[in-house]
C-alpha cells in the first residue's frame, strides 16, 4: 500500500471488539481506519477483540483504506500480545498510544518487521515537548493527536475554540511537517453535532493537519469535505502554475494571478494542492 500519496481526510476509529462495525467499515468512505484495541475496548474484552480484529484483517475487504492498528501501550499487560497477534495480520501500520519519547518507539520497532511503519499517539504533555524528536524517528510515519488524553493530563477546559490546546496542536503539526510525515487531528466527541464537527475540521485544516480522527460513520462526510481541496483552490492552483510557467518562458521569475504574486514557492504549494486533489479522486474511484 502506498501510504505517502494517500489522502488522510477521514481517519475512523473502530473498536476491535465490534464485529458489526468492523464489517461496516468495508463500505464506509473513510480514507483510513484505526482498528482500536486500546481505549475503545474494555479490559475484559481485550483478548477476544485482538483475535476478532486479526480475523477481520486477514479476511480483508477494506480496499484502498489505510489500515492502522492501535495496540495497547507496551507497558500494559496487553501490549506485547497485541504485537504478537497483529504484526503480520495485514495492517499497513501500527499505532502506539501514550508515547512520551523516541525510546518508546524504539521498543516497538524492535518487535516489528523492519518495513512496518509506526504511527504515534501524541497525547501526553511530555510527547508534545518531545514532538520534534518523536516525529524525526526513522520508523515514524504519522502523528495522531489524542485530544481527550491531552485535556485530561493538562487539566484544561474542553472549549469549542480549543484555545487551551493550541500550543500542542501547532507543535504537533510543526513536528510532522519538519519530518515530512502525516499529522492527524484529534476526535470531536459530540458525534451527532455536524455543525460543531465542521467547525473543528475547518480549524484543524487551517492549522495544517492532513485530516481528522473520527469516532462515528456520520462524521466521515464532513471531514472528507473539509480536508479536500475546494474547486476554487484547484482552479487557482492550475492558473498559478500556468501563469508561472508562462512568466518563466518569457524570462521573468514572478507571475501575478488575481492581484497576488506567484513565485516558485507558491507553485510548490499549488502542485501540492493538485496532488491532493488527484489522491482524493483516486480514492473516490474505489
Ligand atoms: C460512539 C459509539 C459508541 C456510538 O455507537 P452506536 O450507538 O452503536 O451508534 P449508531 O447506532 O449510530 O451506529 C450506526 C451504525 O454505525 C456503526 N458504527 C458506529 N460506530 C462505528 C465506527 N466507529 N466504525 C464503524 N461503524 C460504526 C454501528 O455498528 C451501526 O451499524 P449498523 O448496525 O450496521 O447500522 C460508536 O460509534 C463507537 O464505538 N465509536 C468508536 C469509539 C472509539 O473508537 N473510541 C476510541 C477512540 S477515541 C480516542 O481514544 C482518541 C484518543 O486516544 C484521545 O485521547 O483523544
Ligand atoms: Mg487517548
Amino acid at each position: 500500500m502506498d501510504m505517502t500519496n494517500h489522502p488522510y481526510r477521514s481517519v475512523l476509529y473502530i473498536p476491535g471488539s465490534k464485529e458489526r462495525a468492523l464489517d461496516k467499515a468495508r463500505s464506509l468512505p473513510a480514507d483510513a481506519i484505526i482498528f482500536d484495541l486500546e481505549d475503545a475496548v474494555a479490559p475484559d474484552a481485550k483478548a477476544e477483540a485482538r483475535e476478532t480484529l486479526a480475523a477481520s484483517l486477514r479476511e480483508g475487504g477494506y480496499g484502498k483504506r489505510i489500515k492502522i492498528v492501535r495496540i495497547n501501550a507496551l507497558t500494559t499487560e496487553w501490549g506485547l500480545e497485541d504485537v504478537r497477534v497483529l504484526r503480520d495480520a495485514g495492517a499497513d501500520a501500527i499505532l502506539l498510544p501514550k508515547v512520551n519519547s523516541p525510546s518508546d518507539v524504539d521498543a516497538l520497532a524492535d518487535l516489528l518487521p523492519p518495513t512496518m511503519p509506526i504511527w504515534v499517539m501524541m497525547e501526553t504533555p511530555v510527547s508534545v515537548f518531545n514532538a520534534r524528536e518523536i516525529a524525526a524517528h526513522g520508523r515514524v510515519a504519522g502523528l495522531v493527536t489524542g485530544t481527550n488524553d491531552l485535556i485530561k493530563d493538562l487539566g484544561c477546559r474542553s472549549r469549542a475554540d480549543r484555545m487551551p490546546l493550541m500550543t500542542a496542536l501547532q507543535t504537533i503539526v510543526m513536528a510532522a511537517r519538519a519530518a515530512r510525515i502525516v499529522a492527524i487531528d484529534g476526535v470531536y466527541n459530540r458525534f451527532r453535532d455536524g455543525d460543531g464537527l465542521k467547525a473543528e475540521c475547518e480549524q484543524g485544516r487551517d492549522l495544517g493537519f492532513d485530516g481528522k480522527t473520527l469516532i462515528h460513520p456520520a462524521q466521515i462526510e464532513g471531514a472528507n469535505q473539509a480536508f479536500a481541496p475546494t474547486s476554487s483552490e484547484i482552479d487557482l492552483a492550475e492558473r498559478q502554475i500556468k501563469a508561472y510557467e508562462d512568466s518563466m518562458a518569457s524570462g521573468q521569475g514572478i507571475a501575478v494571478v488575481d492581484g497576488q504574486i506567484v513565485e516558485n514557492l507558491h507553485v510548490v504549494a499549488a502542485q501540492r494542492i493538485l496532488a491532493k486533489a488527484r489522491a482524493v479522486a483516486e480514492m473516490a474511484e474505489g
